[in-house]
């Protein structure tokens, strides 16, 4: 969109100057100064690089990425975790990290044609990965997710994942499986992780979510019937909550606490929240 710091783009590797990320496992390289370094400057720290990646503009600056093998030590820097510079940082640079962490990912992860195993390249004018011996394009990946508040009334169904830090509780999410539509996902997984049955859900908005590479379609959707049964091993507890009595919520940058916050707006009366990009 115009008017935002950072714009993805797909810049030839091959040129000098501007700035890089070097990413490694969803950390990322950072100092005093934040998490762009100057390119060159950077490529001289004998860093384990597996791969560079233009990757857009920040600023109007040209962004690259070094997709490293491991958490090389540089003097004045440190290694932060894509979740803390999450939390911490402005949406722009959320963005342009995020946008990193799933070129580098990817990238690494496709190193190697699974079909022949042979070494793969990256196509110039093209975000692919290309196998020369079998002619095989592979592309960034995306995993489309489903996250639904359930509602009855007054009355939020939500529940708690063993991963969650104490106390919070969420709205249920899930990946969708081959041959099923978004909307069907939304129902089994709510069968599955508590045991309930909804009407039609009610598509809302959407949210990239690099952890690790999921695409979040985010629902309402209105009980129906069933007693709550909590899954085992992926849902430690679920209750209906009163929306004037709710438990600690999700961070506010997530479209989980999005899909709440405008429930309970549309519910009292207040002004809609605006979805976290
Ligand atoms: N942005 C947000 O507000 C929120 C985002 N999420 C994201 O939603 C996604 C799905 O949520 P979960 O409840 O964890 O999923 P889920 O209910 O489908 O269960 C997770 C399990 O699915 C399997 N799995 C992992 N990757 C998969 C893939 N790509 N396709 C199919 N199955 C896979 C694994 O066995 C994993 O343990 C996750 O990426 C999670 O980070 C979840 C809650 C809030
Ligand atoms: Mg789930
Ligand atoms: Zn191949």
């Amino acid at each position: 969109m115009a008017g935002e710091r950072w714009q993805p783009g797909l810049l030839d590797a091959g040129r000098t100057g501007g700035w890089a990320l070097a990413h490694c496992r969803q950390q990322f390289l950072a100092d005093g100064n934040g998490v762009l370094f100057p390119r060159e400057w950077l490529k001289r720290q004998e860093l384990p690089i597996l791969s560079e990646h233009g990757i857009g503009h920040f600023d109007g600056d040209e962004i690259y990425l070094l997709e490293l093998s491991s958490t090389a030590d540089v003097p004045g820097s440190a290694w932060v975790g894509l979740r803390q510079l999450m939390m911490q940082g402005d949406p722009d640079t959320f963005r342009m990290l995020g946008f990193a962490t799933q070129i580098g990912t990817w990238a690494d992860h496709h190193r190697f044609c699974g079909s022949c195993g042979a070494r793969m390249s990256q196509v110039s004018g093209e975000r692919a990965m290309y196998c020369q011996s079998c002619g095989v394009h592979h592309y960034p990946r995306l995993s489309p997710s489903m996250i639904v508040l359930v509602t009855r009334g007054d009355e939020l169904l939500l529940a708690r994942s063993p991963r969650f830090v104490s106390g919070v509780y969420s709205t249920l999410a899930g990946f969708v499986e081959p041959g099923e539509s978004v909307e069907q996902c939304v129902a089994r997984e709510v069968r599955e992780e508590v045991g309930v049955e909804i009407a039609t859900p009610q598509y809302i908005g959407s949210q990239n979510w690099p952890f690790p590479h999921s695409l979040m379609l985010g629902f309402h959707a209105e009980y129906v019937s069933g007693d709550i049964v909590p899954q085992p091993g992926e849902i430690e507890d679920a209750q209906w909550f009163s929306i004037h009595d709710l438990p600690p919520l999700p961070a506010s940058k997530s479209i989980a606490r999005y899909l709440i916050d405008l429930y309970l707006a549309r519910r009292l009366g207040h002004s809609e929240p605006v979805l976290p990009g």
